[in-house]
């Protein structure tokens, strides 16, 4: 009592002298996260985490969608192959399964959940299960149950065993009545899609949790990201994927939303670079859970201009669909992210020219991109 007592003190006078730039301090980083309120009256509710010294034990669960690989290879990069654990309910290609450990994981089995995160003294956990916005309105009652009962599972065993827990919230975390540029961090979240409503529930429950548990809760709140060599999972900013493999197969692309429809964007790397920094970023340079990042900003229209400086010959044509349209009109055109520029120096590399170049130049594109260059 009398450390918890000293504790209390020293958080609460740092707290208070805290300016808006990164503190740093001495005591051990998993108790900087913690307010006095935050430290919860049984302490003992959680078990010792590992040293900070030492490299996180990683669980990625629904790892075989669009991200979760990338994230696998850049989190082994870094903390090495057997550290990092992907996990799906799917069966993963070869390749995959053999570049590291992978489990079979539903997030909707809870007590297989503390089986793997005890067994294989899980530190930090990835959370990217989730239906998407266009499949979950395809169907709304398995979107509930993975992302919402799903989280809840999640939340549970990360607070339980004292892990490092990453949920990816969306740009379809705003609704129609957000503004609709430089939309803030905070700002009116009135979603119409069950993915939103989950994704801000999930926001909302993950900042709990950090409030009244303690738990080490990260969120960063993704634009449409754009990745060559893995396929998106059903979500409304698709096309800005697909149209690279129909340009460079035929030539042309049928776009599902308005050719003036503006979202925001980002190329893979630079979301899963700000993914792990958020997660390595010490805890007092945080000033909030839930960050907006933002990379470009663009309509099917202005990509398929760029585009046509490299494949000349590329056409798009407009079939709209209503639902992914209606979803898109709702949803933020850009972001306001100086609070993460701010807090722990959120910075994209890829502008739109840079971003179709990368594109371009995996496998295929790459004669093509010499070519124009
Ligand atoms: N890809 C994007 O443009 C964006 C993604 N995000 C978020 O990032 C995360 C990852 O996104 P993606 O990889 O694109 O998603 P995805 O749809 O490609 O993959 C999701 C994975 O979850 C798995 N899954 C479904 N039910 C499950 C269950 N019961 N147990 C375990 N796994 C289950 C699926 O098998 C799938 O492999 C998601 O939470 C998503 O909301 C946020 C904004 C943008
Ligand atoms: C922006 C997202 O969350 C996702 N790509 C979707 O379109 O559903």
């Amino acid at each position: 009592m009398l450390i918890l007592g000293m504790l209390r003190q020293v958080v609460s006078g740092t707290m208070q002298s805290r300016a808006s730039s990164c503190w740093k301090a001495a005591l051990p980083l998993r108790f900087l996260g913690h307010s006095p309120q935050q430290i919860p009256a049984d302490a003992s509710f959680y078990s010792t985490s590992a040293s900070e010294a030492e490299p996180p034990r990683v669980l990625i669960t629904g790892g075989l969608g669009q991200l979760g690989v990338g994230l696998a290879g850049l989190l082994r990069k870094r903390f090495g192959r057997d550290s990092v654990i992907l996990s799906d309910i799917r069966k993963p290609p070869a390749h995959v399964f053999c570049s590291g450990p992978f489990i079979y994981a539903d997030i909707l089995d809870y007590k297989k959940l503390h089986e793997i995160v005890v067994n294989h003294r899980i530190t930090w956990l990835f959370h990217y299960s989730a239906l998407l916005s266009a499949v979950g309105e395809a169907n709304v009652p398995l979107a509930k149950a993975v992302n919402i009962t799903g989280l809840h599972n999640i939340l549970e065993v990360a607070a339980k065993y004292n892990v490092r827990l990453f949920v990816p919230s969306t740009i379809g975390a705003f609704g129609p009545t957000s503004p609709r540029n430089h939309t803030p961090d905070f700002s009116i979240q009135r979603p119409r899609t069950i993915y939103g409503v989950s994704k801000v529930h999930a926001e909302l429950m993950g900042e709990y949790y950090y409030h009244r548990y303690g738990l080490d809760f990260r969120c960063l709140r993704y634009p449409g990201i754009i990745s060559a060599d893995s396929q998106p999972g059903g979500g409304t900013t698709d096309y800005a994927v697909q149209i690279f493999h129909a340009a460079v197969k035929n030539n042309r692309f049928e776009c599902n939303l308005k050719a003036s429809t503006r979202l925001p964007m980002m190329y893979i790397d630079d979301c899963l670079r700000a993914t792990l920094e958020v997660m390595e970023a010490p805890s007092e340079c945080l000033s909030i859970r839930t960050y907006n990042i933002s990379a470009v900003s663009f309509t099917p229209e202005e990509l398929a201009q760029v585009l046509c400086k490299y494949v000349p010959e590329f056409q798009i044509t407009y079939r709209v669909d209503p639902l992914r349209q209606a979803i898109a009109d709702s949803w933020p055109m850009s972001l306001d992210d100086s609070t993460a520029r701010k807090d722990w120096g959120w910075k994209h590399d890829f502008d739109l020219p840079g971003l179709v170049r990368t594109m371009l130049s995996f496998q295929g594109f790459s004669t093509r991109v010499a070519h124009a260059n």
